[in-house]
């Protein structure tokens, strides 16, 4: 997750796009004949890249669509009621506000898989009770697959355990980009790696603009692909691994004078637990590259240095 006070404006460099396309995984050929393979690319996108498109998810097209109609709804209430969207006053989380500099927007539930901070987050935004079905069942069904990703990406890495077992943090978001004529060729979201472990991208099925690293540092542009997800890896990611699963940097540009609206589902890092390598990566060759520390302690960290693409992992490294 970026700094939300600093998004916006032009970037100074004028990066080349690269015209090849990010790893798509294919949940369906997992426990199939091509299985192996399937298990195989999967760890070769996270480790090479932090990111991939994910086809055949078991998310229904009709919920992805509702939810989309959901967050729009809910993006263009009045001003008055989207500041109602608070959860943590004292840290200033929750509403972002567009100003003329910044045409981000976004709309925070956080714990999504608790059923208070879902009724809270309806509540204070006087969703319908349609409404509140579509966010009920599109992050019921997110949680499901996070804990599939979760058993997946540990597998492919040769573990046995699920990632995401214990009581992970996690954060729905709606974000609108109101781009204008004005804001064609600028970014909307500065370029940044996420904090946490993963990301479940529903971006905008017509608008593109996000764009991701590669390994030579190439911006690759990610066109939407309707139906799809995206799923990103971040810090947390990296740290967890000993340094093996990138975390992708990535950003957003404004291409088209449009409205741009995507859903991320955050999986930032275990609740009560310190972010730490399993045993099986780390021996003499692959010594612990980072301290284990605890996730809001890194999110701070992060936030308080600015630090917002990556290199506030270098706060967290181990002695050598
Ligand atoms: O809006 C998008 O497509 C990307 C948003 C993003 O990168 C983020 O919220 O961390
Ligand atoms: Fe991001």
């Amino acid at each position: 997750m970026y700094n939300n006070n600093n998004l916006s404006g032009k970037m100074a460099d004028d990066n080349q796009i690269i015209n090849t396309s990010i790893p798509v995984i294919d949940l369906r050929e997992f426990g199939g004949s091509n299985s192996e393979k399937a298990y195989t690319k999967l760890r070769e996108a996270s480790e090479e890249w932090g990111c991939f498109r994910l086809i055949n998810h078991q998310i229904p097209t009709d919920l992805m669509s509702e939810m989309k109609t959901v967050a729009r709804s809910l993006l263009d209430l009045p001003a008055e009621i989207k500041k109602r969207n608070t959860y943590d006053v004292a840290r200033g989380r929750g509403y972002v506000a567009p100003s003329p500099a910044n045409p981000y927007e976004a709309l925070d539930l956080y714990d999504f898989a608790s059923t208070e901070a879902l009724r809270l987050f309806c509540d204070r935004l006087y969703a319908s009770p349609h409404q509140r079905e579509i966010i009920e069942k599109y992050v019921g069904a997110i949680h499901e697959l996070v804990l599939d990703i979760g058993r997946k990406l540990a597998k492919s890495m040769g573990l046995k355990c699920n990632i995401f077992e214990e009581y992970w943090s996690c954060q729905l978001r709606i974000i609108k980009y109101n781009f204008t004529p004005q804001s064609v060729g600028s970014s909307g979201a500065r370029i940044h790696t996420d904090s946490g472990f993963l990301t479940i991208l529903q971006d905008d099925e017509n608008v593109g603009g996000l764009e991701v690293m590669n390994k030579n540092s190439e911006f690759v542009a990610v066109d939407p692909w309707p139906g799809t997800l995206l799923l990103n890896l971040g810090d947390v990611a990296t740290a967890w691994s000993n340094g093996r699963f990138c975390n992708v940097k990535h950003r957003v540009q404004c291409r088209e004078a449009t409205i741009r609206v995507s859903i991320a589902s955050f999986v930032w890092g275990p609740k009560n637990e310190a972010v730490e390598a399993p045993a099986e990566f780390v021996d003499s060759e692959h010594p612990p590259l980072y301290v284990p520390f605890h996730y809001e302690d890194y999110w701070k960290l992060r936030l308080s240095k600015n630090k917002i693409a990556g290199e506030a992992l270098e706060l967290v490294r181990a002695e050598r």
